[in-house]
């Protein structure tokens, strides 16, 4: 039996490589390839046996068309005119996948040959191949390799990843650049280290042993194809002289390699004495998010806030360029296929929830010009959004088709105004990119309710990250089936027939080693279509729609509005004591880490949430879909011309501090309260335990509210301008009936204003705000998916402390502020017009979809005055 899985899985590699030779001979006869395959097979049956597909008949064999072509032959091929007519015969040599020991440095020219035989092998059809030789080759190899040894590979692991951060670290990879093919001996290479040349050799030859150097000669090293991308196209010189800045304007992978083999692996050293109760210390493991990362390092602060700590300095640096290094994870373009955009209608609104510089959005926008779209993140990162924008696509945010909003996605939604709209828009898209897998169950519910409560039956959301399937054949989801089927469910992603792991194991880990990464470091994780599904609907969102791209874990589920279970609008509402009276001192803004931030500097999150730093690149605009088999730009290169700039601005941190503080460095921040006017001065009627100021303003409130607002308008940052006048206008309108979403503060009596409470306070201040118990969120869920028997109640679901207006944190960038001006390009351009025109085609190709019709939804909505996105543009006002 385990013969014959032998020989299928061996089969299933012969007939994958006939499928690249088939691509490769197709690339180099300049033949339009074949249109990549639909999607994962969902397999109806485990059990018809795997055959290796027949030869191909004489007839297909024709000379040109021969898969089994010998490289190295050179034929004479047509090559096309203008027309499309014959045009000259030229030599052009076949094109053969990339040699392992050839390297192909990211920031080198190398010949079209080259760059096309690597830009191929991202060809969907290619990695769809490549994916299941991988999955094969692993599974042959965990079936005839001794157990003890496979064993011995996983526990000695370690090795590997501490030998790949020396290789990294000590700039190994750039010193055997300049040996060229032939490579260094150790002797050489260890006077430029001032390492024993015993250690090297023995390092590199593990590395080598595993494909990543090669040893040419006996102790003489050379890079090849994998070494090769974590070259950072620095001199050795300049690197010994200052490595500062050795991550700085490339692809980011050596930032990358560098993280994962550092923090990212010694923490996961700790996981079971993080998970097992035995080994547990319980050292602040009542904080949401702690994780082995906090057993690690002995800290009990959150990852994020432990990195702007003093000493992580090069840490904190690195961690932008890393973010830009894992691109690579989506298929590029995706997107852009992964919904009907063009069933939207004109003037959509797309909202970018967390959207980063708007990478994603600036592709959709060229793509799709009839669209409308407001990118929101965190207010430093719209801050350097509308810098990369105006620098690139000017025209977007002049004419309106695009706005900039600082808003904490934690926060309800802001009615939207588009310049032009004379009512605030619904939005007609909720787009949430590498959003969810950044945050613990109960932070992605309270993220979708606050989308829910403000969507329209038409909105639709559009969440994209990685979907893990099982490791094996899903047969649960027979059942599911037959009640209310889970769109885009696959039961296995191996050929039908073939022994492969259903995930096809090895081929697909990655998106399970990022899953144990963000456990690791956040408490976070990837999920399973079923977990995301569960989750979503516990905000009143259900997915109705997945797409996949080939070979390629990462999805894009669509989900529409729903109702909301009713134990989750608790978590809407306005907390009350027991005395029915409004808390407190549960002021500030919460942060990934879920800590609460005052304006007067405390946490600074900065650039470290995971944004990518970088904007699509010009081909990426101009050909967005992968289908398309002409980009011949790899992701791995650097984009040579996006690297300098005489215009860009740099934001240093010191810079970036100074604009979250007045001139007079006082902070700048608004409190809104449901009480009414204090007679006396504000400055000391209202106490907070997060925010203190000396700047306070109170603001009237119209006659028939019993609400008021203190706010520091004055030195209000124009990147929060609009969420803090939002804020303060909606407090001042009449209490609308239900559910209270806005923040609000007791006014005490006058108090002296005490000092700054400290890190370890406010850290206490965040386990407590953010304190679910797991089994309501259980048991939400359970209720969402109505699978609750109604002898056994949800348990109520203990209300959410209000959160005040998100105060601006001071920022410290150090990535993503290296914006280039790019060529200005405008949307309605000819070239846009080709670019719908060449979207429109593929998303003909696109397959089915299922149609399901909207729930009724009861949600209550708010009074809440609009926003005007123009305001945003424009100076702030003192009120
Ligand atoms: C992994 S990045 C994804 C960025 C973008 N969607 C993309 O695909 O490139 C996560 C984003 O969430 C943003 N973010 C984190 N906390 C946030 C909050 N409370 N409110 C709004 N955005 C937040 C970060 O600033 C960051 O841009």
């Amino acid at each position: 039996m385990s013969l014959a899985a032998l020989r299928s899985l061996h089969a299933l590699i012969g007939d994958a490589l006939d499928d690249i030779e088939r691509i490769y001979q197709d690339a180099s006869l300049d033949v339009p390839a074949t249109t990549p395959t639909t999607p994962y097979t969902v397999l109806t049956s485990p059990c018809t046996p795997y055959r290796r597909r027949p030869p191909p008949s004489d007839e297909d064999e024709d000379d040109d068309h021969n898969p089994r072509f010998p490289t190295s032959q050179v034929p004479k091929t047509p090559s096309r005119g203008r027309d499309g007519g014959p045009g000259v015969s030229v030599d052009l040599r076949m094109l053969d996948f990339p040699a392992l020991d050839s390297p192909y440095y990211p920031t080198e020219s190398h010949s079209p040959e080259a760059d096309a035989a690597e830009s191929l092998a991202s060809h969907p059809d290619v990695m769809a191949a490549t994916n299941r030789i991988v999955a094969a080759c692993g599974q042959i190899s965990a079936t005839v390799h001794r157990p003890f040894l496979t064993l011995c590979d996983a526990a000695m692991g370690y090795h590997l990843p501490a030998c790949l951060r020396f290789l990294e670290a000590s700039h190994t990879v750039e010193i055997l650049r300049t040996a060229g093919p032939n490579g260094m001996h150790v002797r050489e290479l260890s006077r430029h280290l001032d390492v024993d040349e015993g250690k090297l050799s023995h390092i590199l030859r593990l590395l080598a042993t595993h494909h990543i150097t090669r040893e040419v000669r006996p102790n003489v090293f050379a890079n090849n194809r994998i070494s090769a991308i974590i070259d950072s196209g620095r001199s050795p010189e300049e690197l010994r002289r200052s490595s500062q800045n050795k991550y700085e304007n490339t692809n980011g992978i050596a930032a990358f390699i560098n993280l994962c083999t550092d923090e990212l692996f010694k923490s996961s050293a700790y996981l079971v004495d993080c998970y097992l109760p035995s080994f547990s210390t319980k050292k602040g493991d009542e904080h949401p998010m702690h994780a082995p990362f906090n057993v690690a390092f002995d800290t009990s602060i959150p990852y994020f806030e432990w990195l702007e700590q003093p000493g992580n300095e090069a840490r904190l640096r690195r961690f932008g360029p890393a973010m830009t290094g894992t691109a690579a994870w989506e298929v590029p373009g995706a997107i852009v296929s992964a919904f009907p955009w063009l069933d939207l209608p004109a003037g959509a609104l797309v909202v970018d929830v967390g959207g980063g510089i708007g990478s994603t959005s600036m592709l959709l926008a060229h793509t799709f010009p009839h669209l409308k779209f407001v990118i929101q993140d965190r207010p430093q990162v719209a801050e350097h959004g509308v810098n990369a924008w105006r620098e690139r696509c000017p025209e977007m945010l002049e004419s309106g088709r695009a706005a900039f909003l600082g808003h904490d996605f934690f926060l309800p939604q802001p009615p939207l105004l588009m310049p032009g709209s004379a009512k605030p828009m619904t939005p007609s898209i909720y787009l949430m990119r590498v959003i969810t897998h950044d945050w613990p169950d109960e932070f992605v519910t309270k993220i979708l309710l606050n989308l829910r409560v403000s969507a329209g039956p038409e909105t639709k959301l559009l969440l994209a990250d990685h979907i893990l399937p099982l490791a094996c054949y899903d047969e649960d989801l027979d059942e599911d089936m037959s009640e209310d089927p889970l769109p885009g469910a696959i039961r296995s992603l191996a050929p039908e027939g073939s022994p492969l792991l259903a995930n096809l194991g090895k081929a697909n880990a990655n998106a399970y080693w990022m899953d144990l990464t963000m456990r690791a470091t956040f408490n976070a994780q990837e999920r399973t279509l079923r977990e995301m599904a569960a989750l979503t609907l516990t905000a009143g969102w259900k997915i109705v729609d997945v797409v996949h791209a080939e070979g390629s874990l990462f999805g894009h589920m669509t989900a529409v509005p729903v109702e909301i279970p009713s134990a989750s609008m608790a978590l809407l509402g306005p907390p009350h004591s027991a005395a029915g009276a409004p808390t407190t001192d549960q002021g500030g803004a919460r942060t990934r880490s879920g800590s609460v931030t005052s304006g007067s500097g405390t946490i600074r999150m900065d650039s470290t949430f995971g944004t990518l730093s970088s904007l699509p690149t010009e081909e990426a605009i101009r050909k967005p879909t992968r289908k398309d088999r002409r980009p011949l730009i790899p992701w791995w290169r650097g984009r040579k011309d996006s690297q300098t700039s005489k215009n860009a601005k740099v934001i240093t941190p010191e810079r970036a501090s100074d604009v979250a503080k007045d001139q007079k460095g006082r902070p700048r921040l608004a409190i809104v309260t449901n009480s009414p006017a204090p007679e006396a001065n504000p400055r000391v009627s209202f106490r907070s335990p997060t925010f203190r100021t000396s700047s306070m303003v109170h603001i009237p409130a119209p006659p028939d509210s019993d609400r008021t607002a203190v706010s520091s308008p004055e030195t209000t940052p124009d990147s929060c301008k609009v969420e803090h006048n939002a804020i303060l206008q909606s407090a001042l309108l009449p209490a609308p009936e239900g559910p209270m979403l806005l923040p609000a503060l007791e006014p005490a009596p006058p108090v002296k204003l005490r000092s700054q409470p400290s890190r370890t306070g406010l850290r206490k201040k965040a386990s407590q705000v953010f304190e679910f118990s797991k089994a309501s969120v259980a048991s939400l869920r359970s209720a969402a998916l109505g699978v609750t028997s109604p002898s056994s109640p949800v348990p109520p679901v203990p209300p959410i402390p209000p959160l005040a207006p998100s105060s601006p944190r001071p920022s410290a960038t150090t990535h993503g502020a290296e914006l280039t001006r790019e060529t200005t390009r405008h949307p309605h351009s000819e070239e846009g017009g080709g670019l719908a025109s060449s979207a429109l085609k593929s998303l003909k190709k696109m397959r089915s979809r299922s149609q399901l019709g909207l729930s009724p939804v009861s949600v209550e909505t708010r009074a809440v005055r609009p926003v005007r996105l123009d305001e945003a543009r424009q100076e702030p006002e003192a009120d």
